[in-house]
């Protein structure tokens, strides 16, 4: 059983923090049966309060900085990797999720990790090479349509360094004249897309990942794989 109320934060040092709320309480829509609260985490307290947790865009640099000056790096690392939460990180939320960031100003940057996968920021450029594409995300369930990804001087996953095949590849981007570009990836508890779900208006990356955290939470949840399903809390393939 599902525990019947759940936390899920969204850390708020900057960037699309309200649009990703305002997705949540939509989605939150899906599961009738659960009472979710949604919380903008801006200090330890508050994380210590979350049972899940998104990471949104805007700028990792910043974001990494600011984490440290409030206390909160070691806690999110905490959160992400010992305890094993449900998190997804859009964009610079999925740079802070992995293990390691190319194209770094000098002297790197602290990230916060739990995917074992290399990013490359900003790989389609600036601002104005900012592009939308048609995804198909399969793990949406069968017959959906494709799904608007908005990009917007978006990372995307260079390199998989996880040898034991735990990096699950969960959706690409092809634009013409180059290569696919992994843009979609989820490792156990930790799922991060390089693309804007929350700018888009549609509820349904937000309703499978809702219903991943309440599968999770609600099989003892700690350590468990993610589930791919509907969104709609149907059961589907567990990684
Ligand atoms: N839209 C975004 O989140 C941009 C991400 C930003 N380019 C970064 O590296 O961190």
């Amino acid at each position: 059983m599902p525990p019947s109320t759940i936390t899920v934060g969204v850390l708020a040092l900057q960037g699309g923090v309200v649009e990703h709320i305002a997705l949540l309480n939509r989605a939150s829509a899906s599961y009738p049966s659960v009472t979710f609260h949604f919380l903008e985490v801006r200090t330890p307290e508050q994380l210590s309060l979350c049972d899940a947790l998104i990471i949104p865009g805007g700028e990792s640099t910043t974001m990494a900085i600011v984490a440290r000056r409030l206390g909160l790096l070691e806690p999110l690392r905490e959160f992400v990797k010992i305890n094993n939460k449900p998190v997804w990180g859009t964009c610079a939320g999925l740079v802070m999720l992995a293990e390691e960031a190319s194209a770094t100003k000098q002297g790197g940057q602290e990230l916060i990790g739990g995917l074992d996968v290399r990013v490359l920021r900003n790989k389609f450029g600036t601002q104005v090479q900012s592009f939308v594409a048609d995804l198909n995300l399969d793990f949406l369930g069968e017959g959906e349509g494709p799904f608007r990804g908005v990009f917007i001087r978006a990372p995307v996953v260079e390199e998989v360094i996880d040898g034991n095949g735990r990096v699950k590849v969960l959706g690409t981007v092809k634009k013409p004249g180059e290569e696919e570009d992994i843009v979609a990836v989820k490792q156990g508890n930790v799922f991060g897309t390089s693309f804007h779900p929350e700018l888009t208006g549609d509820v349904r990356v937000h309703a499978w990942w809702l219903g991943n955290v309440v599968e999770a939470l609600g099989q003892g949840g700690e350590g468990k794989g993610l589930v791919v399903g509907k969104g709609k809390g149907d059961a589907g393939k567990v990684y």
